[in-house]
């Protein structure tokens, strides 16, 4: 199943430099071995914010809710998930 997953980074503005920059090390190592298992189709920066819109490709609901709340920016996120389905007039046949 598609889901598009919109996800806005909200870092404390106290968090210090040293532990926001490995979180995001740690989210970047995560984001992409899920990519690498094909779980994590798309990744595109919204551009001019901290947010993401992004594909996941996961068996059903409870997947995507683990990989999600895996996330180590998780805490700091505010994410909005919806379910795709195949559009009638898509003409790419690797769209489901
Ligand atoms: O930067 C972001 O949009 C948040 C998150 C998603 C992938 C990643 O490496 O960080």
């Amino acid at each position: 199943m598609l889901f598009q997953v919109e996800m806005t980074v909200k870092l404390p503005t106290d968090m210090p430099t040293e532990q926001a920059d490995k979180i995001k090390a740690t989210e970047k190592s995560y984001s992409q071995d899920l990519q690498r298992q094909g779980k994590w189709r798309h990744l595109w920066r919204v551009a001019g914010s901290y947010s993401n819109v992004s594909i996941f490709d996961a068996e059903d609901n409870a997947e995507l809710q683990e990989l999600v709340s895996n996330l180590p920016l998780f805490p700091y996120m505010e994410i909005n998930v919806k379910p795709l389905c195949r559009h009638p007039s898509s003409v790419r046949e690797d769209d489901s």
